[in-house]
């Protein structure tokens, strides 16, 4: 069996991503995402869980950077949740002054908390769990919370389908060390990261490499190096899979534009969205070219 470590403590949106995407494995709470990352890369778990994207408040900065740093992990899954709330309480508390939860879920129900909490002061936890951990232990008074999340702790529900934006929803992705990629599906998605040099024009260089190719972009994100104020690295999502001649011919130029290039995995989108081909740069397109050009070599064609 193997073994999952996810975004915990028990209850967070992260665990019922992993019970998703793990089947019967074992699953493994670990307090921060990058300690699930830590877990993988030392062996002591098989494979993360962590999530990357939320619909309303955008990317987790903490999932980029974990994936950017130490060795490469690869994403080899991902899924998707609908993400609206739950307001946990202790059982019989008094007034409700503070009001604890991971940022990406305090900045989802802001507008509510105005509404219907207006003199609790928001307080960021480490993940949505610790929140109500937080609230038994009586450091906070209120913990948004998954629903879930009163199946593991003793505390009153004082709201349920909390969510400035009804139809919200988190992407979250399995990592684990580069091996065998899944099978391509015709709806997948591909992630780099490109830590570019810093002058004129280097993202739109990046940028067209793939929108010459006809590759549609899914996601950009730019996280600071950390080592010179003013360089970034650019987070890439893509439709396609490595495995496709389009794909693996954009990410060679990338290769050549970027030096500095990772590669964090190929899988099938949790959405089911096929990859747009446009017009010339179908995968059968470039094989074409690539024989045809290969004849010209030869002497076989002029
Ligand atoms: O704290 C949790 O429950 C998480 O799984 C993290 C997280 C996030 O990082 O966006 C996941 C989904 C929700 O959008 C809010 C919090």
């Amino acid at each position: 069996m193997s073994r999952i470590a996810y975004f915990g403590p028990q209850g967070t949106f992260t665990e019922q991503a992993a019970r998703a995407l793990a089947g019967g494995e074992e699953l493994i709470p670990v307090e921060t995402v990058r300690l699930a990352m830590t877990a993988v890369r030392e062996g002591e778990a098989d494979a993360a869980c962590v999530p990357i994207e939320n619909s309303v408040e955008g990317v987790v900065p903490a999932t980029l950077d974990a994936l950017s740093e130490s060795t490469p992990l690869v994403a080899v899954a991902e899924h998707i949740l609908p993400v609206h709330f739950s307001v946990l309480a202790r059982r019989g508390g008094g007034d409700i002054k503070t009001v604890a939860s991971h940022p990406h879920a305090l900045a989802q129900v802001r507008e509510w908390l105005e509404a219907n909490l207006p003199d609790a002061r928001p307080v960021a936890s480490s993940s949505t769990s610790a929140a109500a951990v937080g609230v038994l232990d009586g450091q906070f008074d209120a913990a948004v919370c998954a629903p879930v999340a009163v199946e593991h702790y003793d505390l009153e529900v004082l709201a349920t389908e909390v969510a400035d934006v009804s139809d919200a929803v988190t992407r979250f992705l399995l990592v684990r060390p580069p091996g065998e990629l899944p099978e391509p599906t015709g709806a997948d998605r591909t992630s780099v990261v490109a830590a570019a040099v810093n002058r004129t024009g280097t993202l739109a260089e990046l940028l067209t490499a793939l929108a010459d190719r006809g590759i549609n972009l899914t996601r950009l994100d730019a996280r600071p190096t950390r080592n010179n104020f003013g360089e970034y690295r650019f987070f890439m999502d893509f439709e396609g899979h490595v495995a496709e001649p389009r794909i693996l011919d954009a990410l060679t130029a990338l290769r050549r534009l970027c030096r500095n290039l990772r590669f964090l995995g190929s899988h099938p989108r949790a959405d089911g969205t096929r990859s747009t081909i446009e017009p010339g740069a179908g995968n059968d397109d470039f094989v074409d070219a690539a024989m045809w050009a290969d004849a010209v070599r030869k002497g076989d064609l002029a």
